[in-house]
């Protein structure tokens, strides 16, 4: 894989350059740069993926550094540090690597285990509770005695860890990094991290891929507790607690949180300047240039370091850039492919039966009921607050209902999680575009594709066609955050259309646009219900585009549905002139959105 080859290369090169090259010391530096990159590489791919920065990676560290110490540790000597060990425990006897990766499975389920409720909590909330986690690793630590010594220094490791099976250690841990980065689990869990509303409407189940990066990144952390473990040979409990947990930290966030790539050049930067500061602490550095001897200098530089770093550059060093991503990026084709596998049926109906729609006091949708079936265009309109919204997130499971009842094709689907209802063939566009902004266009559709697709398909082929679709190829490799609101909003509708949805609800698909992209939008959609038959529901304002696009349109006003029939009946209704010509009056006679209908109809 080209992407972690272009950052394992170099690290091997440091590795044989320090083996064979440096004195001791500089070896010893070279050695804490790479177990701080395995440490730190394993933190960003679950704080950098899903954008919760976790404080409790370096618990998983320590349980790898004691676990993996006792399991190399002679018997005979565990008989003298470590009497109380239970029998199995005192009679191990592996190597390194062996014990690295024992310890990495057991971490792996201890991970598993606290990850279930934590991967259910989003923001700072579960970063809070990661901070929590370490404490109380920090705490059984010091409790476990009879494991760890408690307090005391854990002595007697076996120092075996060389520079080659670290530089083996650290391109595993790259590579592993990357690679899921690149996966769909990886890109999933990207998109939940720049919009979880959206990521759940394109099908993500966000609490399993964050387990997921949980669990792989808490095993990676346990090899670099292991590799730490057999270089230091002594240590206790509080080296994996605070100071070092923001060592880490200010290595991912100094480099760039969002990319491996960050992660290694944040390492770097950082190791340097502590180095730096860890010499001018122990004794002047250039006592000619007069450098004071200063205490306390190394957590002092980062955290100046972190400072200015975050006022310069608030994204890191790198920010979002893979530097191999950029470079393969200018060659690579553009060709799409469209799927082969076949439709989802163009038969059966979207029902909307008695919906109600509660928040606190407010009923924002009051027994609303009506059908969509395939091949049909369907416009929901109505002034503005009537609830036009709230029925696209009820249908959706965005908002659950609060009664009434939602069918795709027959069975129920209210209560069910947006993504599985996304999974059930419920595409949607949002009223203020929900573009996963700092990911490519490509990366963007692709995780629609990844949530529908077959196992085996060619995704990044799908996505590339159903950009085509839109004709919006040209910006694949684009920022989605950095397009103009024309671009975006048909990117958005090329996402929704990208999970093969067999009902597609677009939310004011034409806000923003001008008369002849609305005009260009219009024949789009049509060609989109006439080549795939899906049913369309469309949330507009635009009243000129809904009565000449829609074959039925179903008016709501104050949560309740007031109209429905063809457009024409529809104008000629004297509720919905009502309705609107009403709420007309109330403002004074403004000329508003809301008001074109009644001007029409009078
Ligand atoms: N999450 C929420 N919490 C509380 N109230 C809400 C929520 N979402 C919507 N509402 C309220 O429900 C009512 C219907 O809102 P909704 O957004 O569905 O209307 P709309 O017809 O889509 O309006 P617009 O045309 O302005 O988009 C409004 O009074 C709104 O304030």
């Amino acid at each position: 894989m080209i992407g972690a080859g272009a950052l394992i290369v170099p690290i091997a090169l440091i590795a044989l350059i320090a083996g064979t090259l440096l004195g001791p010391a500089e070896q010893r530096i070279v050695i804490i740069f790479l177990i701080n990159l395995i440490a730190v590489v394993a933190n960003g791919l679950y704080s950098g993926n899903s954008g919760i920065t976790s404080f409790g990676h370096l618990g998983f560290m320590g349980v790898g550094a004691y676990l993996s110490a006792i399991l190399t540790m002679p018997p005979s000597l565990k008989a003298t540090v470590l009497p109380n060990l239970p029998g199995f425990l005192a009679a191990a006897h592996m190597g390194l690597n062996e014990a690295a990766i024992v310890s990495m499975l057991i971490v792996g389920v201890f991970a598993f285990v606290v990850g279930i409720p934590l991967s259910r909590l989003s923001g700072s909330a579960a970063s809070i509770t990661t901070l929590a986690f370490l404490v109380i690793v920090h705490s059984v630590l010091n409790g476990a005695t009879d494991f760890t010594r408690g307090s005391q220094t854990f002595y007697g490791v076996q120092r075996l860890t060389t520079l080659p099976s670290l530089a083996i250690w650290v391109a595993v841990a790259i590579f592993v990094a990357r690679l899921f980065r690149d996966l769909p689990v990886g890109l999933e869990l990207r998109a939940a991290r720049e919009d979880e509303l959206a990521a759940r409407a394109m099908g993500v189940n966000i609490a399993q891929r964050r387990l997921i990066a949980w669990v792989v990144s808490a095993m990676l952390m346990a090899v670099a507790g292991a590799m730490l473990a057999h270089f230091l040979g002594a240590f206790s409990p509080k080296k994996f607690f605070f100071v070092d947990t923001f060592s880490i930290i200010a290595m991912l966030i100094i480099g760039g949180i969002g990319s491996v790539s960050g992660a290694v050049a944040g390492t770097a930067v950082v190791t340097i300047i502590m180095e730096i500061a860890r010499r001018i602490e122990e004794g002047p550095l250039l006592p000619s240039l007069g450098f004071p001897q200063v205490f306390g200098l190394t957590q002092l530089a980062l955290g100046v370091g972190i400072l200015i770093v975050m006022y310069g550059r608030p994204g890191g060093l790198l920010g979002f850039l893979e530097v191999d991503d950029w470079l393969v990026r200018r060659g690579r084709s553009l060709v799409g492919v469209a799927r082969s596998e076949a439709l989802r049926s163009t038969a059966g109906k979207l029902e909307v039966v008695g919906v109600s729609k509660k928040f606190a006091g407010l009923v924002a949708l009051d027994r609303v009921s009506f059908e969509l079936s395939a091949g049909e265009i369907v416009g929901l309109i109505g002034p503005n607050g009537s609830g036009k919204t709230t029925t696209l997130n009820a249908i959706s499971g965005a908002v659950p209902p609060s009664s009434g009842e939602v069918k795709i094709n027959g069975s129920a689907v209210q209560g069910l999680s947006a993504d599985k209802i996304a999974r059930r063939g419920i595409g949607r566009s949002f009223q203020n575009i929900r573009l996963f902004k700092n990911l490519t266009v490509l990366e963007n559709i692709e995780v629609a594709v990844a949530a529908s697709a077959k196992s085996g398909s060619d995704i990044r082929a799908e996505a590339l066609a159903a950009l085509a679709e839109l004709s919006v190829e040209h910006l694949a490799d684009r920022r989605a955050g950095a397009l103009a609101y024309g671009e975006q909003r048909r990117v958005e509708i090329a996402r929704a259309l990208a999970l093969r949805p067999q009902y597609l609800m677009l939310d004011e698909p034409a806000a923003g646009m001008n008369s002849a992209e609305t005009q260009a939008l219009m024949g789009l959609l049509r060609q989109i219900r006439d080549k795939y038959g899906l049913g369309l529901l469309l949330v507009e304002h635009h009243l000129e585009l809904v009565m000449r696009l829609c074959d039925r349109v179903v008016v709501l006003n104050k949560g309740q549905m007031i109209a429905t029939g063809t457009p024409s009946e529809v104008q000629n209704d004297p509720k919905v002139i009502e309705a609107y010509i009403g709420l007309r009056k109330q403002r004074g006679a403004k000329d508003n959105k809301n008001t074109e209908i009644g001007r029409k109809a009078v």
